[in-house]
């Protein structure tokens, strides 16, 4: 069923591990208690989406995986923002985008859907990682800075997330710096997201319960026009990708590890994997855990996965050597 009324698009944005998939369950929630059927377009940059498992069955979801939106596969998403309105006709779509995504080329895929969809861009939320920002912004340097520069940029609300690894004062000065950055988007500090999502969605253009109000509202999407204008257009001349330095390596576990054994390998892992997440079963207890690594803080979660489900973990950094990080869980196997 093709839909009549307009379907609201947001992009959820922010540098790998900031908080994104964190908001995205947060937003579902909030969308559910109000009656909307949302749905989710999830990319991640290597070939297993372990995010999708945090979102309950009954969401539509859409899966783009082994390339990022913002380059590769970016034709892809407006035909998949198609397909998911005319299969599911859900109230409201969110996009998240790898962590490595350039705001500005998802906006361009999304806006191709709209010559041939009824659909309302509202805007782009950014969750910044507070303690990760803060330690690129006193080096002021590398592609991930100026990555994350990019998507604070491109925000027309930014989540000020993991304020709990900041000090007060560093908070305040972070905020200060995103102003800076962006004079026009929102900045709410949070932790693990933790919001009013209806302030979140307020501050950029509110999703309404009734469907047939959607169409208004068009005109509150703005992306910091004045001095990111210039940007749009170099974007969609030059093609240059913040993120080509971005790497992933996905192992595939051929039984349980030791528990201890696998947290002090990741405590050791090199600094240029800065991400990793996994679904693993240790020797040493009786669940299986869905494992999280940003920004060098691991997380583990209790999980029961519907289906299927391998042991897996994807690492994702800049340069590092797959091998050493494949005979280290070769060895963590064997052990
Ligand atoms: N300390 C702390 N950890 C957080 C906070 N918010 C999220 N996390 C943790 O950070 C990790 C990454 O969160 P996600 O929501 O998966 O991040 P993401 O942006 O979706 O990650 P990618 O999809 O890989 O880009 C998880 O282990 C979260 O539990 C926070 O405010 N403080």
């Amino acid at each position: 069923m093709t839909k009549q009324t307009m379907t609201p698009i947001y992009i959820l944005s922010g540098f790998l591990g900031s908080g994104k998939t964190t908001l995205l369950q947060k937003l579902i929630a909030y969308w559910q208690e109000q009656g909307l059927l949302p749905a989710v377009i999830m990319n991640e940059v290597g070939d297993v989406n372990l995010d999708g498992l945090l979102v309950q069955e009954q969401v539509p979801m859409t899966e783009m995986l082994g390339g990022c939106i913002c380059c590769s596969i970016r034709g892809d998403l407006s035909m998949e923002i198609a397909g998911l309105i005319q299969r599911d006709a859900p109230d409201v779509i969110v996009v998240e985008a790898t962590g490595v995504a350039n705001p500005m080329e998802i906006l361009d895929g999304v806006t191709e859907a709209a010559l041939y969809q009824k659909i309302e861009l509202k805007g782009v939320i950014t969750v910044v990682d507070a303690a990760h920002l803060l330690e690129l912004y006193h080096n002021q340097k590398g592609k991930t800075f100026r990555l994350m520069q990019e998507q604070i940029r491109t925000a027309s609300c930014l989540i000020l997330n993991k304020t709990d690894r900041v000090r007060a004062d560093e908070q305040e000065l972070l905020a200060s710096v995103v102003t800076r950055w962006n004079e026009y988007a929102p900045v709410l500090p949070a932790i693990r997201c933790d919001l009013e999502m209806s302030r979140v969605l307020e501050s950029m253009g509110n999703v309404h319960a009734q469907p047939t109000s959607l169409a208004e509202g068009n005109e509150r999407f703005d992306i910091a026009e004045d001095d990111n204008e210039g940007d749009v257009s170099s974007h969609a001349g030059t093609h240059h990708h913040t993120h080509e330095h971005v790497m992933v390596y996905t192992h595939y576990l051929n039984g349980p590890v030791d528990s201890a054994e696998f947290e002090s390998f990741i405590a050791n892992l090199p600094r240029e994997v800065y991400r990793a997440k996994g679904v693993l079963t240790f020797s040493d207890t009786a669940s299986r855990f869905l494992f999280q690594y940003a920004f060098r803080e691991p997380d583990f979660l209790r999980i029961r996965p519907q289906g299927e489900v391998p042991d897996v973990v994807v690492f994702i950094g800049e340069h590092f050597s797959k091998g050493l990080i494949e005979a280290g869980m070769r060895a963590l196997e064997r052990s």
